[in-house]
């Protein structure tokens, strides 16, 4: 080993605090002790972290998987107490909250890693940006990307990207960044973590792909197939891309596991809650009545407000987004709207070539999409 790469080998945090005790934090949990970390799971029920205490469990959110053995409790501080780093695994409506809440619990200097996937409703806001308005001035960073619970918690080949923004210190060193500190925190033979210092693009493909795989979903529901299903894939990466590049992150963070692989898992199987949801509404399922009425996190759905919210405020169009906006929250009829959205003017691939032709299905004023024989659909 020549000096050079002795120098680039990251320690690991040797004790590593999950908050949120849902499906994604307990199967992060799993890969941490996997990865032989000293690891406490703070979550809100009593009976929960008991049964992960006795009995390697967490029958609510990953029935019938054996997890390694981890440290649950449901006490905030006791969970900080010397926690080198951080994962904050709660819905992204309530990261506001639960920053607050651990903030004055946490070590300033523990990196504290963000896996929820939105953007705050309201203020427009990456997870990131709001968790830096809450926390004392902690590195900030994501970990995020093709990743089903159930199938990491199992110990499936899984690949993800973690990203910080690397500061003028972690490029001269940058095996004792947060990023490089937290993936070798994480890696083994079957979790493989990557570095990325664009937080906002790893953040995007996040939040966005959740509202394109409802779409995805709903076309599917409806029952369309596999041209449809590509069609919505390639144009769900170039909205990401140009949300991602106008608030400042990189169009090719979008092609990686962030973007193209999280949004190419998310809409290729009903694992996927947001395609779920999207093929109960695409069926004629009633809201109400999807998931048989079970509340069931489903980030693309209230992420399709401040994903459109957001895109108002900065003036992009982002077509896919905005019919599912449009479905979901006014109430616009789902065949109508995705006809609508198929016939607009034709446009350039790329985008960089600025043309937009009108054609006679330009203006549907009915839906011009096929009614299927659902016998052959
Ligand atoms: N489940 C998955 O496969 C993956 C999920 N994610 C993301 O992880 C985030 C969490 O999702 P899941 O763990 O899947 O959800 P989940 O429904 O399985 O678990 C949510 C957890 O958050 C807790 N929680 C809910 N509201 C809370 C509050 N106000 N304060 C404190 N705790 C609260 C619940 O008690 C529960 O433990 C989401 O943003 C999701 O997009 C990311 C990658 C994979
Ligand atoms: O983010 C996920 C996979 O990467 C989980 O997707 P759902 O929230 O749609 O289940």
């Amino acid at each position: 080993m020549t000096e050079q790469n002795r120098a680039s080998v990251a320690h690991p945090y040797r004790s590593v605090t999950v908050i949120g005790a849902g499906s994604w934090g307990t199967a992060l949990a799993a890969v941490l002790a996997r990865a032989g970390r000293s690891v406490t799971i703070w979550g809100r029920n009593e009976d929960a972290a008991h049964e992960i205490n006795t009995h390697c469990r967490n029958s609510k959110y990953l029935p019938d998987i054996d997890l390694p053995p981890m440290r649950a409790t449901t006490d905030l501080a006791d969970a900080l107490k010397g926690a080198e780093a951080v994962l904050v695994v709660t819905p992204s409506r309530t990261l506001r909250d639960m920053c607050a809440r651990i903030a004055p619990h946490v070590d300033p200097a523990a990196p504290v890693a963000l896996c929820a996937k939105g953007i705050e409703t309201g203020t427009g806001l990456l997870m990131s940006e709001v968790a830096a308005e809450e926390l004392r001035g902690n590195p900030i960073g994501a970990i995020s990307g093709p990743t089903f619970a159930a199938e990491t918690a199992m110990a499936h080949p899984t690949a993800a990207t973690v990203a910080f923004p690397f500061t003028y210190h972690d490029r001269l060193a940058p095996h004792e960044s947060p990023a490089a500190r937290l993936a070798v925190s994480l890696g083994s033979a079957t979790f493989r973590p990557y570095l990325s210092d664009d937080l906002t693009g790893v953040e995007i493909g996040g939040a966005v792909k959740n509202v394109i795989a409802i779409a995805c979903g709903m076309m599917m529901g409806a029952g369309f197939a596999e041209n449809t299903r590509a069609a919505l894939i390639s144009m769900g990466i170039e909205e990401m891309k140009a949300l991602a590049e106008a608030l400042g992150g990189r169009r090719e963070t979008v092609t990686g596991l962030t973007g193209t692989g999280d949004l190419t898992l998310t809409c290729s199987s009903t694992t996927s809650r947001n395609m779920s949801l999207g093929m109960q509404l695409g069926q004629g399922i009633a809201r109400d009545k999807c998931f048989d009425g079970r509340p069931v996190v489903v980030e693309g759905e209230v992420n399709a407000v401040s994903i459109v919210q957001l895109a108002d405020r900065i003036g992009l169009p982002m077509p896919i987004c905005r019919v599912v906006h449009a479905i979901l929250h006014d109430g616009a009829d789902l065949r109508g709207t995705f006809a609508d959205f198929w016939s607009r003017p034709i446009q350039a691939e790329p985008r960089a070539m600025e043309i937009s032709l009108d054609h006679p299905f330009g203006t549907a004023a009915e839906p011009a999409l096929p009614e299927l024989d659902k016998d052959i659909a």
